[in-house]
């Protein structure tokens, strides 16, 4: 006779439906890390704990250069930032940490905090070479960083092969390319809910909010008038712009585009406004707010980019292009002056019949930031 037992239910097509994927692992990898938890990445064998430098504490500081010698990983640009000798492009830097390093020389050569006047004698960050399996590791903490909008700056402490320390710590462990598989797969967007809304420039129109699985960012698509979306189709692909959109900013031109677009949306017969959650040129607010200050201390909008570390533009505009295919649009007369637009919506099927320019929002403090645009990140002049 067969004996019930309560681990027969948890047969494999129940483990398979409930157990994470990758992608679910990497939001808890993301939420670990945003609370200053440190996690265990894997590669060919080895496993290493990750930390950012952002949210490191003196307490978890010590706890972790206890268990192992800890590296600092920053990105190619931070490296020129301090000086250091050139290395490819995209490629990460690895960072010997000085024994008498604390976190405010972390935050320092992170570009996070100017050096204190407590520490001093603040050592040159020397490089170290690193493995292979090092450096995919080394490249999955600065991805995961960048993608969480936090400064790319990470604490590693190589443990070898000692897994069973992972075990015993309780933390979160994921392959390190699985981790950059996961973030730079396309995510498809799905339509959540939508809703009419009469607004100043068009009575008539719709708001779309759009998620993708992974636990990332809403976007929003919004219909001004009644276009028909059967055939080309008015549509700004615009990135959020908090200090331009809301605030009335006068160092950029986003408010300004923003308004311009939609009302000449609403003028000729209606269009639809991809609006991207993606702040910043997709760096964030927090890092915006510290490239502003690096601004004001005479950088230009990609220096003080490159400067904390990130590239000039951080944003992924294949996620326009997933809404428009799932609003049915194929054929659009896009409003901008950003040919990289153009291009990765035409190579993910969408056909820019036009390109319909826009240039208002000149107001004398953004005349800098709309000459680089054009000398260094390819927009079109006027
Ligand atoms: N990092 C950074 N981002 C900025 C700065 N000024 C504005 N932004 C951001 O830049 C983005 C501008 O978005 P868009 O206007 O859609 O894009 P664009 O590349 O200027 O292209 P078009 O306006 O379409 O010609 C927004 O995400 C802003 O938040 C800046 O000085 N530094
Ligand atoms: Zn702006």
């Amino acid at each position: 006779m067969q004996l019930f037992r309560p681990t027969d239910l948890h047969d494999d097509a129940t483990r398979e439906a409930l157990a994470p994927r990758a992608a679910e692992y990497l939001l808890r990898i993301k939420g670990d890390l945003r609370l200053g938890l440190p996690v265990a990445l894997k590669d060919a064998g080895t496993v290493a704990l990750v930390a950012w430098v952002e949210t490191l504490t003196d307490a978890r500081l010590a706890a972790l250069s206890a268990l192992g010698h800890p590296q600092l990983v920053v990105t190619a640009h931070r490296a020129a930032a301090l000086g250091l000798p050139e290395t490819g492009a995209g490629e990460t830097v690895t960072l010997d940490v000085p024994q008498a390093a604390g976190l405010a020389w972390l935050t320092a050569i992170a570009g996070q905090a100017a050096v204190t006047a407590e520490e001093p004698a603040v050592p040159a960050p020397q490089t170290v070479p690193v493995t292979a399996a090092g450096s995919v590791l080394h490249r999955a903490a600065i991805a995961l960083a960048k993608a969480e909008q936090m400064l790319p700056a990470a604490l590693v402490v190589p443990l070898g092969e000692d897994a069973e320390l992972v075990r015993r710590l309780d933390l979160t462990v994921m392959s390190a390319a699985d981790v950059i598989a996961a973030l730079e797969r396309d995510q498809p967007q799905h339509p959540i809910s939508s809703a009419r809304l009469p607004m100043d420039v068009s009575e008539a129109g719709h708001v779309h909010v759009f998620r993708s699985g992974n636990g990332g960012e809403e976007h929003y698509a919004i219909e001004i008038g009644a276009p028909d979306l059967t055939g080309p189709v008015t549509v700004r692909l615009h990135s959020s712009c908090f200090t331009g959109d809301v605030l009335g900013s006068r160092k950029c031109d986003c408010g300004a585009q923003l308004r311009g677009a939609m009302s000449a949306m609403a003028e000729t017969g209606g269009g639809v406004l991809l609006y991207l959650n993606q702040e910043g040129r997709g760096i964030g607010l927090a890092n915006k707010m510290r490239a502003y200050t690096l601004q004001d201390a005479g950088l230009d909008t990609v220096e003080a980019n490159q400067w904390l570390g990130f590239e000039d533009d951080e944003r992924d505009f294949r996620i326009g292009a997933n809404m428009l295919h799932r609003l049915g649009i194929a054929q659009v007369r896009l409003m901008t002056n950003n040919p990289a637009k153009i291009a990765i919506l035409a190579a993910q099927g969408i056909e820019v019949i036009e390109r319909v320019p826009l240039h208002q929002g000149r107001t004398g403090w953004n005349d800098r930031y709309i000459a680089t645009k054009i000398a260094k990140s390819g927009h079109l002049p006027r």
